[in-house]
């Protein structure tokens, strides 16, 4: 049987795993690979840093440069664009194929890379990159290749749905999850890429470039983050039957392409609504195949891993049954949707003084830019003097300028004490 050197680049929370796994299951993946998978080294910043005793010590280098020019197949997981970046083609401009789990480094030089993959016949694969253990990224490429997707939309960042779920469930504080969140292993190395929806956004793009045959800049995702949300607003979606979540969407309508990542309300009954903790699903639908959902794991250093490991042995089938790769298939220009043509619905929470005529020059704005409200619902605290009202809006799906003009415009009427929240609604 053949062996193929596989070089190891870090040794994190994911990098472990892989490690684990590697040695535990030698005999297994040998069998599935059709060759040995001989871990050849495993790149760290400190040799003597302490770390899980099964790992034999001899294995960790710190000359990452050397273990990669000796090996068949890299799996990096580093993470950050530098020195992933320069390693990962360094690998793949001698033909050694690769496996990475850098959404971060793929939105930002994935066609770049594959194609520097493509001209030294090396293959190079990321199913852990998007949604961690969750197969996505090949049923998207390959099982669907024969139809036409039209949407893709789901829960993708294990960390931010960890906080948000704890929020909704225990009440839990923001700081304080996210410290747990870190300690499992499902945060990024900053956790302000969770936080702020940039892992999310990266993960999408990617989703995007697959899903429309397309090279779609992470620069063209509209994205926010979660460290807005309030326990008040978690409270307030509680209260109203829903739940908070971070969502990606991707989406193909007639003014192009439109990619973005926002907090989201979504109704209880909503399946996206029963993914807790890290857990991440990305629905998809296609002109034929219809609606499709996936679920599992989407952070985590063992499920990670298993994504990580299921590539490998898939590479190392091609380079044992050789042959030419697959053409890469022809890329799709395309038009961008630009963020304010987007149609989506929002929860207006406002803070206004209890008087005649508030609520009519509310709904004048609302009609005025041409958005329809769905559900109104007031709520009077008399006990302060003089009394305010709490209005909670849902308006019907309008473009996104016409309902931020809407919430610009309500926030100027005197009226008007506070615009408490304003979060878009899916699924309603
Ligand atoms: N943790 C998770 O749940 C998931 C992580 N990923 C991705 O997998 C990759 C790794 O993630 P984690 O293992 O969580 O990160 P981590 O921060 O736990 O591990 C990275 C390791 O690489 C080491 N490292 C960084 N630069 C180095 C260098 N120049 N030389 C040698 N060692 C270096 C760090 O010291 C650290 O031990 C990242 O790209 C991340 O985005 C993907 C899916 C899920
Ligand atoms: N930090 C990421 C890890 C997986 O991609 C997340 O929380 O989802
Ligand atoms: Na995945």
């Amino acid at each position: 049987m053949k062996t193929l050197k596989v070089a190891l680049l870090g040794c994190g929370n994911v990098g472990a795993q892989v490690a684990r796994i590697l040695l535990e299951d030698a005999s297994v993946l040998a069998d599935r690979a059709g060759a040995k998978l001989e871990l050849t080294g495993i790149a760290v910043r400190n040799v003597a840093t302490q770390r899980d005793g099964q790992i034999p010590a001899e294995l960790f280098t710190t000359d990452s440069a050397a273990l990669v020019d000796d090996a068949d197949i890299v799996i990096e997981l580093l993470g950050g664009l530098e020195p992933a970046g320069e390693l990962i083609g360094r690998a793949l401009s001698r033909g050694a194929s690769v496996i990475t789990g850098n959404k971060a480094l793929l939105a930002a030089r994935g066609a770049e890379l594959s194609a520097l993959a493509f001209a030294n016949d090396a293959q190079l694969r990321y199913e852990a990159a998007v949604a961690g253990a969750i197969p996505i990224l090949r049923p998207i490429s390959d099982s669907l290749s024969g139809d036409r997707i039209t949407k893709v939309m789901g829960i993708v960042n294990g960390t931010t749905n960890f906080i948000l779920d704890a929020m909704d469930t225990t009440g839990a504080q923001f700081d304080d999850v996210l410290a747990e969140a870190q300690a499992l292993g499902y945060a990024e190395a900053d956790p302000t890429a969770d936080v702020e929806g940039h892992d999310a956004a990266a993960k999408a793009a990617i989703l995007a470039s697959l899903a429309f045959h397309t090279d779609f800049a992470l620069e063209n995702v509209y994205c926010e983050g979660i460290s807005k949300i309030t326990a008040g607003d978690v409270a307030a979606a509680k209260d109203a039957g829903m739940v908070i979540k971070l969502l990606a969407i991707a989406e193909r309508g007639e003014n192009g392409i439109g990619v973005r990542v926002h907090p989201t309300l979504l109704p209880r009954t909503h399946p996206l609504a029963a993914v807790h903790g890290a857990f991440n699903a990305v629905f998809v639908e296609a002109e034929n195949a219809g609606e499709l959902m996936f679920y599992g794991r989407g952070a985590g250093g063992s499920p990670t891993a298993s994504a990580v490991l299921g590539d490998t042995v898939a590479v190392a089938r091609r380079v044992v049954s050789g042959g030419p790769l697959p053409a890469i298939a022809t890329q799709q220009s395309v038009q961008v949707m630009d963020f304010a043509q987007a149609a989506t619905s929002y929860a207006i929470g406002l803070r206004v003084s209890d008087e005649p005529g508030v609520l009519a020059s509310i709904a004048s704005i609302f009609a005025t830019n041409g958005v329809s409200i769905e559900a109104l619902r007031q709520t009077v605290n008399r006990d302060s003097a003089p009394a305010v009202a709490e209005l909670r809006i849902v308006t019907h799906r309008s473009t996104e300028s016409a309902l931020s003009a809407t919430v610009a415009a309500v926030a100027e009427l005197a009226a008007v004490q506070e615009v408490i929240s304003v979060l878009r609604v899916e699924g309603n």
